[in-house]
């Protein structure tokens, strides 16, 4: 029996008393009291506890709340994404002469049906100039549908490209499926991290972007295809080629016009207004107060290295806000920032280096301290340090050869 039981007043008044707290054997619980009727009479009463403390409860509400944050974002990414031309071009941030012609590049490109190659380091943006050269295209009414070659397993690439006949293997969908190419029927197929692709996938691409028609597995005729074809890649495609690791026929393929995105460090007079814009998004998406940026953090994020470009300064600002403390965000916000993740300490600088391989030896070993931090879990290391797995994959393949 319970000492505190309300029952016996649900009975007398027929009144259900919902989530109410209740002291039982020293510990609050959240409860609930229904009663029971039959032919419009009281005949018992049923409690229940619901929850066991309102800390439960108060931690539930948080927890919907933060999901309710998170949907609220992705709606409006997804409404920017769908949006008209002019806002896709607008995603696009930055005042430097270097975005300013690239934005007039996607303005003069967008319209023409030609295939595009947009390069440019890790984090410089490259998807977000793809989704505006679709949206600023006739084809914008139709999908763009991203094809990530480093992420394509090489087992499936074929009946995730081309798409599979009713019944070509076992376990297959028994309708078959549309593979990505006829996914994009009347609109944009972004191929990207094309160089990552394999000599089969490249030879298979090859062929549908010479005869525009792609083979289902399993499938008997070949399918007409219509799509706009963007790819992008940080590789050096042309070296690629020299090196036979690409192929020449489908470099010109896809390449007649080229996209080149500057990375930040050709366009430092974009960083503050990059992080103010970060800023203003994320605490948007976190519901946390706007902090301001304080003059000598801007400073510091203006002079510091940026290898994994404007995805790292990204993930600096979203670590800054998260642990801010104050309305400032002053140099002492951005740690990791301050310790310099890619700047050569002069102690470690080997005498007459180039910088160049300085950076690279310092940012290796940040790589490898982060690797041990995390125990080899690449997904963490490629978050800590704010670079793309792609890159990650690659910096490791080099360190250890
Ligand atoms: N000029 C910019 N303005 C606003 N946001 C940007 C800009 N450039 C990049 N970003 C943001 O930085 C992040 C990385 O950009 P994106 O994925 O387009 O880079 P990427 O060049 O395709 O990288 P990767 O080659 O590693 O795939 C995204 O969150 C993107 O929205």
């Amino acid at each position: 029996m319970i000492e505190n039981t309300r029952l016996d007043r649900v009975l007398a008044t027929g009144r259900p008393e919902v989530g109410e707290i209740q002291r039982m054997r020293g510990a609050e619980r959240v409860v609930s009291r229904i009663p029971i009727t039959r032919d419009g009479r009281v005949v018992g009463a049923i409690g229940r506890v619901m929850f066991k403390g309102p800390q439960q409860v108060e931690a539930l509400a948080r927890h919907v709340n933060a999901l309710q944050r998170e949907v609220d974002f992705y709606r409006r990414k997804a409404a920017a994404l769908r949006g008209d031309a002019v806002g896709s071009l607008d995603d696009i941030v930055g005042e430097s002469a270097a975005i300013r012609r690239l934005k007039r590049d996607i303005a003069k490109v967008a319209p023409l049906d030609v295939p595009v190659l947009i390069h440019g380091e890790s984090g410089t943006g490259k998807e977000l100039v793809a989704r505006a050269l679709h949206a600023l295209s006739p084809r914008r009414a139709a999908a763009l549908v991203a094809v990530n070659g480093a992420a394509l397993p090489a087992s499936l690439v074929e009946s995730e490209l081309f798409g599979y006949a009713p019944g070509a293997f076992t376990g297959a969908d028994r309708k078959g499926r549309k593979g990505r190419f006829e996914q994009a029927a009347g609109g944009t197929i972004l191929l990207d991290e094309i160089g990552e692709m394999p000599p089969e996938t490249q030879a298979k691409l090859l062929r549908v972007v010479q005869e525009g028609t792609v083979e289902r597995v399993g499938g008997e005729a070949p399918l007409p295809v219509d799509f706009r074809l963007v790819s992008a890649t940080h590789c050096d495609l042309k070296r690629m080629v020299a090196e036979r690791r690409f192929r020449l026929d489908l470099f010109y393929r896809i390449s007649p016009v080229v996209i080149e995105v500057p990375g930040l460090a050709e366009r430092r007079e974009d960083i503050p207004l990059l992080a103010r814009h970060f800023l203003h998004e994320l605490a948007q998406r976190h519901r946390r107060p706007e902090p301001e940026l304080d003059p000598a953090a801007e400073a510091l994020l203006r002079q510091a290295d940026w290898p994994g470009n404007v995805r790292e300064l990204r993930h600096a600002v979203e670590r800054a806000l998260i642990f801010a403390e104050g309305e400032r965000l002053t140099p002492a916000a951005f740690p990791d920032v301050a310790a310099g993740p890619a700047r050569p300490r002069p102690a470690a600088e080997p005498q007459g280096a180039r910088l160049a391989d300085s950076m690279a030896a310092l940012e290796g070993t940040k790589i490898r301290e982060a690797m041990q931090r995390n125990r080899g879990n690449k997904k963490r290391v490629a978050a800590e340090l704010g670079i793309s797995r792609t890159y990650l994959y690659k910096r490791l393949a080099e360190i250890d050869a």
